[in-house]
């Protein structure tokens, strides 16, 4: 791929790098190093003009907002969370999908003296839920370890993540009500959108055949 500008490219370490990095390889782009093992945050790749930052799920929208990186590979569930300020969603990679529900025991009764509490790390998504449906809840931030909450008390339900259900079920919690279905999201910088158009449509390009290549094999 002939780039013209230089490009960084925010990505996060686990299921997002892993798989990410074979529709990169489509454009010819591979890590000089492995991510997944290397203590660097930057990291030089196989195109003398690009270079990853690895940096956790959470940060990679926060990085492509203030221009830290070009572009980066973002889980929607995320992006929900962030707002997308500053930022394009031109591509979904239909990579690491699964449902943003909620989830909790079985025969979860409301509570009567109190507002639902609902346990969660999405709490824009469980606010815009809830308030949409008119039902007033409180909500417990958590940065993980949903599926704990219901069980000792914490909270009366969650919303979390769900892809096969094995970790709600080892928990002895049912999915109940679907929010949103999730999957990963191509970001781009916008004044990087502006600046380095050439360059961003041409991987842009070049992922959107991979995802298109990907699909239809
Ligand atoms: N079980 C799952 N199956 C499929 N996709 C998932 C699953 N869990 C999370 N994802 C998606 O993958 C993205 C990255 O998840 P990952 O577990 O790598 O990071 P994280 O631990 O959630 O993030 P952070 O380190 O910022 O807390 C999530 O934002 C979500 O979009
Ligand atoms: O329905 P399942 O297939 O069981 O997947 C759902 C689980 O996956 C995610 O956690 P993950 O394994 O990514 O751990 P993490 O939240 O610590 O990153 C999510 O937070 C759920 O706990």
């Amino acid at each position: 791929m002939n780039l013209n500008a230089p490009l960084t490219i925010a990505l996060s370490k686990g299921r997002i790098l892993e798989q990410t990095l074979p529709l990169l390889a489509h454009a010819g782009i591979a890590p000089l190093e492995d991510p997944e093992t290397s203590r660097k945050l930057i990291l030089e790749t196989t195109h003398p003009q690009v270079k990853f930052v690895i940096i956790r799920a959470s940060d990679v929208p926060t990085y492509v907002q203030y221009g830290a990186a070009d572009l980066g590979v973002s889980g929607k569930d995320v992006l929900l969370e962030h707002g997308g300020e500053g930022l394009y969603e031109p591509l979904d990679l239909g990579i690491a999908r699964c449902r943003l529900m909620v989830a909790g025991k079985p025969d979860t009764q409301p509570p009567t003296s109190r507002r639902l509490r609902i346990a969660t790390k999405y709490v824009h998504s469980a606010e815009r839920y809830f308030a949409a449906r008119g039902q007033q809840v409180e909500i417990i931030k958590l940065y993980g370890s949903m599926e704990l909450a219901p069980l000792v008390g914490l909270a009366d339900l969650i919303v979390d993540l769900v892809e096969s259900g094995n970790t709600l079920k080892a928990n002895g919690l049912v999915p109940l009500e679907h929010i949103a279905d999730i999957s990963s999201r191509l970001v781009v910088n916008k004044a990087s959108w502006k600046m380095k158009h050439e360059t961003v449509n041409a991987l842009l390009t070049l992922l959107r055949e991979a995802v298109t290549t990907r699909s239809a094999g």
